[in-house]
């Protein structure tokens, strides 16, 4: 029945055969786990196992030229149908932008992990393929959370939406953990980053209109952006550099707890953001080299950026720069400045 449905059990490659939309269908596997494609690049897992009590979203390829996660996922829903990988879970995995996986490219007309809690809608609204797709991935998103928030247990949710930078890094895999309003920071979910190899995380200190920042402000999921190296094509990543990161989500989603190391602080590289430098005209430069990486560090008053008039210097010692991008939409993040922090004052 499955490979009726789903040939060579390769979803990724029936969602790129089909990258506007996929005829939604649900079957069983052999071993009784539920499957539902709700559409091109997103799927559900129901396990037959009873004492299921996190819903899991994992998320890759939402910029289409992101390849190691879309390998890494792309992979482990293959076993999952194979029943070579048992859930535990509930599961909702997302393969993001299909029309820009095809073309090898980050976007087709906008960037669309600016395009979530509501973005898709402002403006001219609903106008091309990305904003749609934002849509479709929050509809699908709530109804995975809907589904169990009237049952009596108390469940977890989590969303791990998986990216690669640009650049090269100091650090080969960080984390976002968006902006939580002034709730505390949960000590398990840097446990799990450790045990993906992941031990450099970025606190952010404002909303965003990104997928990490929907999941975790809309649904209260524990959430994060992750990045994993650089941006490679397809078939030319190193997977041995991801072997933590792999077995970790394997883990997650078919075993009961996680076995994690306690959390120690000066085990992890903290960050917050310090600014956001956001592109206000055409003449935006970056006054670095494209091979820089992030969270490299420059003399206070270095010039990083002039955008026409305006010069965007270092202003305070130990400032790093991340995500620098001068192709960016004017109005949109073209780099953030990051410091140093601590956690621990406010970890539950
Ligand atoms: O390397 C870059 O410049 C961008 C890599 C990337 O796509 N990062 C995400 C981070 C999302 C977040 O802030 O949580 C993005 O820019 O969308
Ligand atoms: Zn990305």
């Amino acid at each position: 029945m499955v490979e009726n449905v789903i040939p060579g059990y390769d979803f990724l490659a029936l969602s790129l055969a089909n990258p506007t939309t996929l005829a939604a269908q649900k079957f069983t596997l052999a071993n009784q786990t539920e499957v539902e494609i709700c559409d091109t690049g997103i799927i559900r897992f129901q396990p037959a196992e009873t004492t299921s009590v996190k819903d899991i979203v994992l998320s890759c390829g939402i910029h289409g030229n992101e390849t190691a996660p879309i390998e890494i996922c792309a992979e482990l829903v293959s076993d999952v149908l194979q029943g070579k990988l048992i859930l535990k879970h509930r599961l909702l995995v997302i393969f993001g932008n299909l029309p820009a996986m095809l073309v090898g490219k980050r976007e087709i007309d906008e960037n669309l992990n600016r395009l979530f809690s509501g973005h898709h809608s402002l403006g001219d609204g609903v106008m091309n393929a990305e904003r749609h797709r934002a849509k479709k991935i929050e509809h699908y998103v709530s109804q995975f959370y809907h589904a169990t928030a009237n049952t009596n247990s108390p469940r977890q949710r989590m969303l791990y939406d998986l990216h690669t930078a640009i650049r090269g890094s100091r650090f080969e895999k960080f984390a976002v953990y968006p902006f939580l309003h002034g709730k505390p920071w949960h000590k398990a979910q840097f446990e799990f980053l450790q045990a993906c190899d992941v031990t450099t995380v970025l606190l952010m200190q404002t909303p965003a209109s990104t997928f990490s920042y929907y999941a975790s402000n809309t649904h209260s999921a524990d959430s994060f952006t992750i990045e994993l190296g650089k941006v490679q094509p397809f078939g030319q990543n190193d997977m041995e550099r991801f072997s933590k990161v792999r077995q970790t989500l394997r883990d997650l989603v078919s075993l009961a707890q996680l076995d994690t190391q306690p959390f120690i602080e000066s085990d992890f590289a903290l960050y917050q953001v310090s600014r956001a430098i956001n592109k206000q005209t055409e003449a935006f430069q970056l006054h670095f080299a494209s091979d820089v990486e992030n969270f490299t560090t420059y003399a206070l008053g270095t010039l990083l950026a002039t955008d026409g008039d305006i010069e965007h210097r270092v202003e305070q010692e130990g400032e790093a720069i991340i995500f620098p991008n001068a192709n960016v939409a004017i109005g949109q993040r073209a780099m953030l400045l990051v410091e140093p922090t601590t956690v621990s004052q406010h970890l539950v």
